[in-house]
């Protein structure tokens, strides 16, 4: 598709010019919007067509990670001259109780990324450590939950993906995380925000480090539940617990609360497709 570069504040005014293909739709990235051009017209740029499907990527700093299939070449090239990324990657699954990436790269370099969301600076390396923009509503949803003050457990921290948005929210954070080199990026990631005087870490497993009473219990892990009989051993009447998974798992929740003889109240949210039906979910179980 033949396309004109031009200032995306003067798109209104533009798309009334002759030379405008009217049947394809502009692109617009941030300051610049590309304009189908008919043919016989000036152009600046040619974009792949753009009638396929829409696949899905992530923008992590700048890098590109594609999951699911592998893309194609049209497509890497349309992602090259959209973002001018440094480097393409393909995440091609996880392994082990770490989920680390197993990635293959498609272009330029890869290598560590700086970045912010919601007001966090995160760094990482996407090659190595795994990121997931689709659960930034769910930062942003528990942040605003958070009392100040509130002694909170992040059994599994990662980089600091929840522990960081709870932290500037008030809490105080017991962080876990089993993966050395995560905890190196959450130890940096603590200090980018100012925050490592709120931030306790814990290096190792998460089933070794819970110590006493927690107000709040963030359990980021798919398999969650396998958790859930150690982490009610430091809840009291009135802790949250938010439980992650696959799918609807409130009744193993209720199961597991039954066989702990405790009672809470499940409240059950889907965060983003994985799949062909298949959902990652977060269950809000409130002790009483
Ligand atoms: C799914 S990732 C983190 C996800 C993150 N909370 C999110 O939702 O984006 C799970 C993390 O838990 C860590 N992990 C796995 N098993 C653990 C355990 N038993 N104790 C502590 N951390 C663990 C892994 O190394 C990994 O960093």
């Amino acid at each position: 598709m033949n396309v004109r570069a031009v200032p995306t504040k003067e798109i209104k005014s533009i798309l009334s010019e002759h030379w405008v293909d009217t049947t394809r739709k502009p692109y617009v990235l941030n300051d610049t919007a590309f304009i189908p051009v008919q043919d016989g017209y000036p152009f600046t740029h040619i974009l792949p067509d753009r009638k396929r499907k829409k696949r899905g990527y992530q923008r992590i700093g700048d890098i590109i990670a594609f999951h699911g299939p592998k893309p194609g070449p049209d497509l890497i090239d349309e992602v090259i001259i959209t973002y001018n990324p440094r480097g393409i990657i393909w995440y091609k699954g996880h392994t082990g109780k770490m989920r680390i990436p197993d990635i293959e790269p498609l272009y330029g370099e890869t290598g560590e990324v700086t970045f912010k969301e919601a007001g966090i600076i995160y760094r990482l390396d996407p090659s190595r450590i795994m990121f997931s923009q689709g659960n930034r509503e769910e930062k942003i949803r528990v942040s605003h939950m958070v009392s100040k003050g509130e002694q909170v457990c992040d059994m599994f921290a990662g980089i600091g993906y929840f522990t960081l948005p709870l932290a500037k929210a008030g809490a105080e954070v017991h962080a876990i995380e089993l993966n050395p080199e995560s905890v190196r990026y959450l130890r940096t990631n603590c200090i980018e925000n100012n925050l490592e005087s709120h931030i306790r870490i814990s290096e190792g497993d998460c089933r070794e480090n819970m110590k006493g009473i927690y107000d709040r219990i963030h359990m980021g892990h798919y398999n969650a539940t396998d958790f859930l009989s150690l982490a009610l051993k430091h809840v009291v009447s009135g802790t949250v617990l938010h439980v992650h998974g696959i799918g609807d798992i409130t009744g193993e929740i209720k199961q597991i609360l039954s066989d702990s003889d405790r009672q809470g109240s499940c409240t059950h949210r889907i965060i983003k497709k994985i799949g062909p039906k298949k959902t990652h979910t977060v269950t809000d179980v409130v002790i009483s």
